[in-house]
């Protein structure tokens, strides 16, 4: 079975062909261009056009918040497409992109199952002390607050990947699992299953991220807004563009920063391992048991100086540094201490595996 795969992230898209029978990618088409423009739309009929007529089964959309509605992968009818577009509020940076790739692409293959995958599925099952925020009421009840969690698909698939590493079944594994990439999250999973992650009603709490602060004070956006010194518009341009590693270090990849060897590089890759660290071991008070730490995402694959940094700072939780990264797979690359694993990310795979799955009559 084929299945084109498409990630719209908030600044490129990622699509892939997957071939399910061996969970193998066939093409690829990374876009450097937001799902909504006319550059990604031609470079997506030129991955379609080389496709054999009638060879596509299915299409699976990542959707990175399912809001309450949509908790699980679900066909794509006209009810569902209306259900997404309530939820662009919800994550401004990704829903918009993935609605207006939707509508082109079922204009495209409209004879073809679109199934629309949920970043937050992973965390449906969060139990209540770790989903609810303490705000009134009316607040929780009326307006649906409450913590989603992300990167599910991201999450899923690292689990499996961990389960094979550790020659253990997933569903009997405890981990802590951090997703560093452009935007980074981390997860206590117990028994297969989150039980806590550090992004929240949306995907701005948490980590420090490519270009997002992750958690301030609610009291400094409080004051920002009261004193005038911001608008609402300027204080989320801020917040979700030019913060986290951007806003420290002037760069929003941890390689340039790497690279170089000034103060605002090294602060802002200490504040990136800084609070990795804590929100890890916060998610740890959710264990009773830790089976290892499972780094993916773009940065937790590619970045072995952070890996090192957060490895060596968290011995309290039985981890060590002294990691071997010169690796070529996905691989345990502790030598001593509780196991560290590096999971490449691989959202293409697990989403056409949940697409297949989903589409099947
Ligand atoms: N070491 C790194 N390797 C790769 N990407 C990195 C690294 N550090 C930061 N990044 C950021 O992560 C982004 C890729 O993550 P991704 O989640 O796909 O982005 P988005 O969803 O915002 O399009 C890159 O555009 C880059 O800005
Ligand atoms: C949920 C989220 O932040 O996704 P991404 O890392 O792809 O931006
Ligand atoms: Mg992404």
């Amino acid at each position: 079975m084929l299945v084109l795969t498409v990630n719209a992230g908030s600044s490129s898209l990622r699509a892939h062909l997957v071939d399910t029978t061996d969970n193998r990618v066939v093409d690829a088409a990374e876009i450097g261009h937001p799902a909504d423009s006319e550059e990604a739309r031609k470079e997506l009929r030129e991955l379609l056009d080389r496709l054999p007529s009638g060879a596509l089964t299915a299409v699976g959309h990542r959707l990175v918040h399912g809001g309450p509605e949509i908790t699980e992968p679900v066909v794509v009818d006209n009810k569902v497409a209306d259900q997404v577009r309530e939820l662009t509020s919800l994550a401004p940076l990704h829903v918009p992109n993935t609605v207006a790739l939707l509508d082109f692409l079922r204009d495209e293959i409209a004879e073809r199952p679109h199934v629309l995958c949920p970043d937050t599925a992973f965390h449906n099952g969060l139990p209540e002390a770790a989903r609810t925020y303490a705000l009134p009421r009316r607040w929780r009840e009326d307006w649906g607050l409450r913590r989603y969690g992300f990167h599910g698909i991201s999450y899923a698939w690292a689990l499996r990947r961990a389960g094979e590493l550790l020659g253990k079944p997933a569903g009997e594994l405890n981990l802590l699992i951090a997703h560093l990439s452009g935007g980074s999250s981390v997860c206590a999973v117990r028994e297969g299953r989150s039980v806590d992650t550090s992004m929240g009603f949306t995907p701005l709490e948490g980590l420090v991220m490519a270009k997002r602060s992750g958690t301030v004070d609610p009291g400094l956006l409080l004051w920002l807004l009261r004193t005038g010194k911001l608008s609402v518009d300027e204080l989320e341009t801020g917040l979700q563009k030019e913060s986290g590693l951007l806003g420290l270090g002037g760069a929003e990849d941890t390689r340039d920063l790497v690279a170089r060897d000034d103060s605002d590089a090294r602060l802002a890759l200490e504040v990136f391992a800084h609070r990795a660290r804590r929100e890890l071991a916060a998610a740890a008070a959710s264990l009773d048991r830790i089976d290892g730490l499972v780094l993916t995402g773009d940065i937790g694959w590619d970045q072995p100086e952070l890996a090192e940094d957060i490895a060596a700072g968290l011995g309290i939780l039985g981890f060590r540094g002294g990691l071997d990264t010169a690796r070529e797979e996905d691989a345990v690359i502790s030598r001593s201490g509780l196991p560290v694993l590096t999971v490449q990310s691989r959202e293409e795979l697990q989403l056409a595996m949940e697409t297949a799955r989903a589409a099947q009559p």
